[in-house]
């Protein structure tokens, strides 16, 4: 029988991982994928935006980081894909905005029995260009995801003038001289070919897996990186005009703590769920599927960052209902 490809999405928080799997679901239509999302927090809204599969195709990983605590719980999905003898050609695997990818890895070229059913296809590590540049200064994990990679997407582009690209290709450069960059906007692909290339080579990652084990025996898994989230749920209409306010201010004051928003809103008025996403100081709204008539239109947000006062925030969301 041969092997499964496998494909891992690395890559900091917001960079465009999501956007990645979506554009690549849609270009390689004729591949059967099984996707393994792996969320920080216990509620899993990534599953919600992969588009154009089916979900009995997401495996979710939740609550916790792939790299940390739930390399056991990747072998038993491992496991059941190919026990249930899974309909699928091609593994896809989004990582959290905050997982080193190297232990991941390691299950893939150490374990006996992972090893013999699936094949590392590459390690596509996204790149924020707007904000790589303050984001390699306070999270180390970062440069761990582009040393690790074998093809860096360069993403964002729209945000940033040529001479930003330029200083930023040189970073990346200095981090990881054997990747393939390619540039990007919105994690489109254009002619570039990002599967079956068979473009992951271990020897250029073999120091780095070294150097993780060591730090492993110690109490690595058990502080997430420093990184927190906190998840609010309301199931009373929240008023769009007071949450747009609120979201602005609170990501330019705590725009050195707070990395990423995700939500699924009910809004007052509204028939449709709208998605909410920011990235730093950035932010999107966009409308998604109608919530239907039966439905428990239930507001989910998901805050990741460091220093959360969770009690704060949470009484000022409270505030938001319409
Ligand atoms: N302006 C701009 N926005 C982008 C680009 N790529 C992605 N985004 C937006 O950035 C936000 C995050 O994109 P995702 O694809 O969800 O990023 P992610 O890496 O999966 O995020 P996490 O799973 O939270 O780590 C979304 O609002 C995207 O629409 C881009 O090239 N330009």
């Amino acid at each position: 029988m041969s092997k499964i490809p496998v494909t891992v999405i690395t890559g900091f928080l917001g960079a465009g991982k999501t956007s990645l799997l979506n554009n690549l679901i849609a270009k390689y239509s004729d591949k059967k994928f099984a996707i393994i999302e792996n969320e920080f927090g216990e509620e899993n809204i990534d599953s919600t935006l992969v588009e154009n599969i089916q979900s009995e195709d997401i495996f979710e990983l939740s609550n916790g980081c792939i790299c940390c605590n739930l390399n056991q719980e990747l072998f038993v999905v491992l496991q059941k894909l190919v026990e249930s003898k899974h309909d699928f050609n091609h593994l896809l695997i989004e990582t959290t905005g905050i997982a080193d990818p190297g232990s991941i890895l390691a299950s893939f070229i150490s374990d006996p029995i992972i090893k013999s059913q699936f094949e590392l296809d590459s390690v596509i590590c996204l790149v924020d260009a707007k904000n790589v540049d303050s984001d390699l200064k306070k999270e180390n994990v970062l440069s761990k995801q582009v040393a690790i990679s074998d093809t860096i997407l360069l993403n964002k582009l729209d945000l940033v003038n040529e001479e930003k690209i330029e200083s930023i290709l040189n970073l990346i450069k200095k981090k990881n001289q054997h990747a393939e960059i390619i540039k990007s906007e919105f994690s489109k692909l254009g002619n570039h070919q990002l599967l079956d290339q068979f473009s992951y080579k271990p020897e250029n990652i073999f120091h780095h897996i070294l150097g993780l084990e060591t730090r492993m025996k110690g109490n690595f898994s058990e502080n997430n990186h420093g990184i927190q989230n906190m998840l609010f749920k309301c199931d009373e209409p929240l008023d769009q005009m007071k949450i747009g306010m609120w979201l602005d201010a609170f990501l330019q004051f705590n725009q050195d703590t707070i990395y990423r928003v995700k939500g699924i809103l009910n809004l007052a008025g509204v028939d449709n769920r709208i998605i909410l996403q920011s990235v730093h100081t950035q932010i999107q709204a966009t409308v998604g599927k109608a919530w239907s008539g039966d439905e428990k239109r239930e507001s989910k947000i998901v805050i990741i960052g460091k220093d959360l006062n969770q009690e704060i925030i949470e009484k000022n969301l409270l505030d938001l209902k319409a």
